[in-house]
């Protein structure tokens, strides 16, 4: 048939003269080349193939099924996400509904007081338009509101930019700073691959900064000042300093004290502050509390004109987990009218974010209140999700630190843990002879074994000489015990067919 010849001549077009293609892999962008985001890497790729051959033959492998520790995303592996911020996203999105009768016995009375306000801020209620480039400003206003209510200091909704999770803010963000590789920006070490893997793309420098495992991935302000010094040496102007805090992978939660030295620290040495704060929710330990960089700067007595300051949040974390929601902002304070205006065209190049991430976003930093109709069940939601992350947490890493050359520093918020593994020097050599690194050929051989899927720390750079990986704290409650028993039982084998 038609159909069959045009298929059998465009396949064979294609073999044929494929060295005709117009793209080689030489002749792309060199910097796309470079770049790695070891989140969504290798290992996951194999985890893939082998759900692919479970799917077909479910015996095929020593385990029934992969599960994902590899990435932040709750609600793939069973989290749900917070009735009242959907019943008003569904009533936001489908507003025929807010004129049924039904619909009373169906959402809350808040959540139809809720959705009528937000639609009163959107041009002709239409969630299918285009909105300000910067995002709705009704939303803007709940989200500073928020934000004043959460730090006690001022917030312009015009500083917010709203975008479709963290993720595009912070490329913004390096995109505005990065130049060449003559310009450099301060990451943690180890660090969120986002961050490396946009340096790349944009051409700059990474110009890193160790956390201390041994005092709980602490942060020294004289190892900042000798990378900045070094960096400095050789050439490169350092343009930021990049803080996540909570950490990821590294799941430290900052002491004010510590966050007070990195501010004076970023305005001594004229250096953009990146607050990476989208796991603010989620703190577990009680002798820890998050505190926002905007308000220990401001508390400082630093204002707009003192320091460069861009916090950013998402509402991929947290007890909401909507990451595929794609839902995020940033704060941007302290630049000049005519840097702002050029972020500000950065903005409307991608015209706006997607306003169900938008929506979600206002909800995230503007919850039920008390004497809200729904704010008893959004209290025990939230509760119940992140004293469940808090108890997974603590089981995860004391079974962690229970096996064989592993320690593992508490997770203290964020959403993992990043052991320390000290690998026989027998693994070592077995690993080069796979011209693999270390904990990649460990995680190769865990998942193979288990089916667990985390991520080498190499993804995530570490000390030289030293091996981690990461694993996420978000299988559900009652799949913990037996992805410890899965590990247990596999690490102990592996330790003792490379023991020394
Ligand atoms: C520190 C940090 N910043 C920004 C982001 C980007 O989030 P959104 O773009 O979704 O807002 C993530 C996502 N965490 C990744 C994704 O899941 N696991 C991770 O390590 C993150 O961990």
């Amino acid at each position: 048939s038609l159909s069959r010849f045009l298929s059998s001549t465009s396949k064979m077009a294609a073999s044929d003269s494929a060295s005709s293609l117009p793209v080689t892999i030489d002749s792309i962008n060199p910097k796309v080349l470079k770049c790695e985001y070891a989140v969504r890497g290798e290992i996951v790729n194999i985890a893939q193939k082998l759900q692919d051959d479970l799917k077909s033959n479910k015996d095929a492998y020593p385990f029934d099924e992969i599960i994902y520790c590899n990435i932040g995303n709750p609600q793939s592996l069973g989290q749900l996400p917070i009735k009242f911020f959907r019943e008003v996203l569904a009533l936001c999105d489908h507003t025929s509904l807010l004129d049924e009768s039904e619909t009373h016995g169906l959402f809350s009375t808040d959540s139809i007081d809720r959705a009528w306000k937000i639609l009163d801020q959107i041009p002709g209620r239409a969630t299918g338009a285009y909105s300000h480039s910067q995002g709705i400003k009704g939303l803007r206003d709940t989200i500073a509101a928020g934000m004043e209510a959460r730090d006690g200091f001022p917030v312009d909704p015009n500083d917010i930019f709203l975008t479709d999770g963290a993720s595009p803010a912070i490329h913004m963000m390096l995109q505005l700073l990065l130049s060449s590789e003559k310009d450099g920006i301060l990451c943690p070490i180890p660090q969120y691959p986002l961050y490396s893997a946009s340096i790349a793309l944009n051409g700059g420098s990474l110009v890193p900064y160790y956390l201390d495992e041994a005092t709980g991935w602490g942060l020294e302000i004289s190892d900042l000042k000798k990378q900045v010094e070094e960096a400095r040496s050789k050439g490169i102007a350092v343009r930021a300093l990049v803080v996540i805090n909570p950490g990821n992978p590294t799941g430290q939660v900052l002491a004010e004290e510590n966050q007070r030295d990195i501010v004076n620290f970023c305005k001594q040495e004229g250096l953009v502050l990146l607050a990476d704060e989208v796991y603010q929710e989620n703190v577990y330990v009680s002798d820890k509390k998050f505190h926002s960089f905007k308000k220990v700067a401001r508390s400082l007595g630093y204002g707009e004109k003192d320091i460069s300051l861009v916090s950013f949040q998402s509402i991929s974390k947290g007890y909401y987990g909507e990451c595929g929601k794609r839902g995020g902002y940033m704060e941007v304070t302290g630049f000049t009218s005519d840097v702002r205006e050029q972020i500000y065209k950065l903005a409307t190049v991608n015209l706006c974010s997607n306003i169900s991430g938008q929506i979600l976003a206002s909800l995230v930093m503007s919850p039920p209140k008390p004497g809200d109709d729904s704010y008893d069940s959004y209290i025990a939601e939230r509760d119940g999700i992140l004293t469940s992350m808090a108890r997974r947490a603590k089981t995860l890493e004391e079974a962690l630190n229970n096996l064989e050359g592993v320690t593992c520093n508490r997770a203290e918020g964020a959403m993992y843990l990043f052991p320390r593994i000290d690998l026989p020097q027998k693994a070592i050599e077995a690993a080069e002879t796979a011209n693999t690194a270390p904990d990649a050929f460990y995680c190769k051989r865990l998942l193979n074994a288990t089916g667990i899927v985390v991520v080498p720390g190499s993804g995530f750079g570490q000390v030289p000489g030293t091996w981690h990986f990461r694993c996420t704290i978000l299988p559900q409650e009652e799949k913990i015990p037996d992805i410890v028993n899965r590990l247990t039982e596999f690490h102990k084998s592996f330790m003792d067919e490379f023991r020394n």
